[in-house]
């Protein structure tokens, strides 16, 4: 059984709109809608988790459940940071789920294409993420914004989500964390620290996370050029 955990608890402080970004609607409808049914509509996917803020269920499940008609989908409740999220997401999944993809609430633009080659590539590789190679040179800058170096840009690539795990080994890898008090910015980055290999894979440059107000307009865009 393959199974996903939709993070959505977050605050969306960078978009200053005031709400979850994941409500904000893009032609009509709500980040959060297209995200969740990029999943529900996917016969590769048996379980869905999507993970909110406490005092959002209300909202969420009236404006979101109901309007879209979303069934079988459980609800956990979010953390502090996107790590408590997830692993609240984790626990809530059925207890034979072998594959787990976790997915940011806010990348609507995930394919079916991606979901499936992140699958299949788990199945092999017990870890891997989707991402893409990085076009501007990155520079490493210290606290005067002196550049203290230059990275090889043909190592660079930008990691975006699904991630998607073997699920025991995603579970120890949580459970390690916090033993350990090791907080990443994503989940590769847990499994990394426990000595597993993590593949990456070549994801799209449309697969944005919607995270500052200019990623409106961007994401408007890329939904008129996908119907
Ligand atoms: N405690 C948190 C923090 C983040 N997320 C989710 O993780 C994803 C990626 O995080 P990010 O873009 O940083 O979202 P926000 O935390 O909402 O944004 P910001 O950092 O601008 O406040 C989002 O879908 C967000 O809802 C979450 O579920 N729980
Ligand atoms: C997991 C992630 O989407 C990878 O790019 C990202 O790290 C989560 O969001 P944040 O902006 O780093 O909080």
């Amino acid at each position: 059984m393959n199974g996903v955990v939709i993070v959505a608890a977050g605050s969306g402080s960078r978009m200053k709109m005031g709400i979850n970004k994941q409500f904000i609607k893009l032609n009509n409808k709500e980040i959060i809608a297209y995200t969740i049914e990029k999943f529900y509509k996917n016969d590769d996917i048996q379980d869905i988790v999507v993970v909110i803020k406490k005092e959002e269920e209300e909202f969420f499940k009236k404006e979101i459940i109901e309007k879209y008609n979303l069934h079988n989908i459980k609800i956990a409740f979010g953390g502090k940071e996107r790590q408590d999220s997830v692993y609240n997401g984790l626990k809530s999944l059925n207890k034979d789920c072998e594959i787990v993809l976790i997915h940011d609430g806010a990348r609507p633009f995930v394919t079916k294409e991606i979901i499936r080659k992140s699958i299949d590539e788990a199945k092999e590789n017990n870890a891997v993420v989707v991402g893409v190679p990085v076009k501007d040179t990155i520079k490493v800058v210290n606290e005067n914004k002196d550049i203290i170096d230059t990275p090889n840009r043909s190592t660079l690539w930008a990691v975006h989500t699904p991630q998607t795990f073997k699920y025991d080994i995603l579970l120890k890898s949580y459970e390690d964390a916090f033993k350990n008090n090791f907080y990443g910015t994503d989940d590769a980055m847990l499994v990394e620290e426990i000595g597993y290999k993590v593949k990456m894979i070549e994801g799209s440059y449309n697969n944005i996370k919607i995270t500052t107000q200019e990623d409106l307009s961007i994401g408007s865009q890329i939904l008129k050029d996908q119907i």
